[in-house]
C-alpha cells in the first residue's frame, strides 16, 4: 500500500501489543494530550454490532471478527491525525501490519509476562480468546505473538510506570520527534 499521508506529525499513530498492556487506556490520554480523535478498533466493532467482544466472538466467530478487524482497521488507518488502538491480535494479519506501518506511526507497548500475569484477573472475563487456557498456555501466546509485536516504529517497556506517565513519556517523545525533523 502506499504512503498517501506525508508529513509525520499528521500521521495517525497506532497502538499495538498483547491485550492487557494498555492500547485502549493509553492511546485514549495520548489522543487527549495530543487533541487528537481516539479511535478504539473492538469499541468501532462493538458499536457495529450493538455487543460486547465476548457476545460478538459467541455469535459471528473469531474468524469473521477477524475479517472485520481487517476492514475498520483499514477505513481508519488511512485516516490522518488519529490515535488508533488495535486489539492485540490484529497485527497477526499481514494486510493489517502493511496498512498500518505505511500509513501510520506504529507505537507497540510492551510488558514483561510477570507483571502481566498480575493483571490476568482484571482482563479475562473481556478477552475471549483467554477463557478456557491455563496459565502456561496463556504464557505461550504470550512469547509466541512477542514476534509480530516486534514490527514497530517505536517502542515502551510500561512495567513500572503508571498509565499517565506512560502516556506522557509517548507524548513528550512524539513531540520531540517531530521537532526534529522540521
Ligand atoms: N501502565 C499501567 N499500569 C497499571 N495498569 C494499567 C496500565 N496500563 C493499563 N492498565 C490497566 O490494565 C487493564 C487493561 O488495559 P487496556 O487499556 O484495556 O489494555 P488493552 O487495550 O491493551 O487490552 C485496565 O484495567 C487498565 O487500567
Ligand atoms: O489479542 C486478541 O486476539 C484480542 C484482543 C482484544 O483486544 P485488546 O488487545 O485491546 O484486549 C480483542 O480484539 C479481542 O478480544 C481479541
Ligand atoms: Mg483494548
Amino acid at each position: 500500500m502506499t504512503n498517501i499521508i506525508q508529513s509525520p506529525r499528521e500521521k495517525s499513530i497506532v497502538f499495538i501489543g498483547f491485550m492487557g498492556v494498555g492500547k485502549t487506556t493509553i492511546g485514549k490520554l495520548v489522543a487527549q494530550k495530543l487533541y487528537r480523535s481516539f479511535i478504539d478498533i473492538d469499541q468501532e466493532i462493538e458499536k457495529e454490532y450493538g455487543m460486547p467482544i465476548p457476545e460478538i466472538f459467541q455469535t459471528i466467530g473469531e474468524k469473521a471478527f477477524r475479517e472485520k478487524e481487517k476492514e475498520t482497521i483499514s477505513r481508519f488507518c488511512q485516516q490522518k491525525l488519529k490515535v488508533i488502538s488495535l486489539g492485540g491480535g490484529a497485527f497477526l494479519q499481514e494486510e493489517i501490519r502493511e496498512m498500518c506501518l505505511s500509513n501510520c506511526i506504529v507505537f507497540a507497548l510492551d510488558i514483561s509476562w510477570d507483571r502481566w500475569k498480575e493483571r490476568l484477573n482484571i482482563i479475562i472475563d473481556n478477552r475471549p480468546v483467554l477463557k478456557g487456557r491455563s496459565i502456561d498456555e496463556i504464557e505461550e501466546l504470550f512469547y509466541s505473538r512477542q514476534e509480530i509485536y516486534s514490527n514497530h516504529n517505536s517502542k515502551l517497556v510500561t512495567d513500572d510506570l503508571d498509565v499517565e506517565e506512560v502516556a506522557d513519556y509517548i507524548t513528550e517523545s512524539l513531540k520531540l520527534a517531530w521537532d526534529l525533523y522540521e
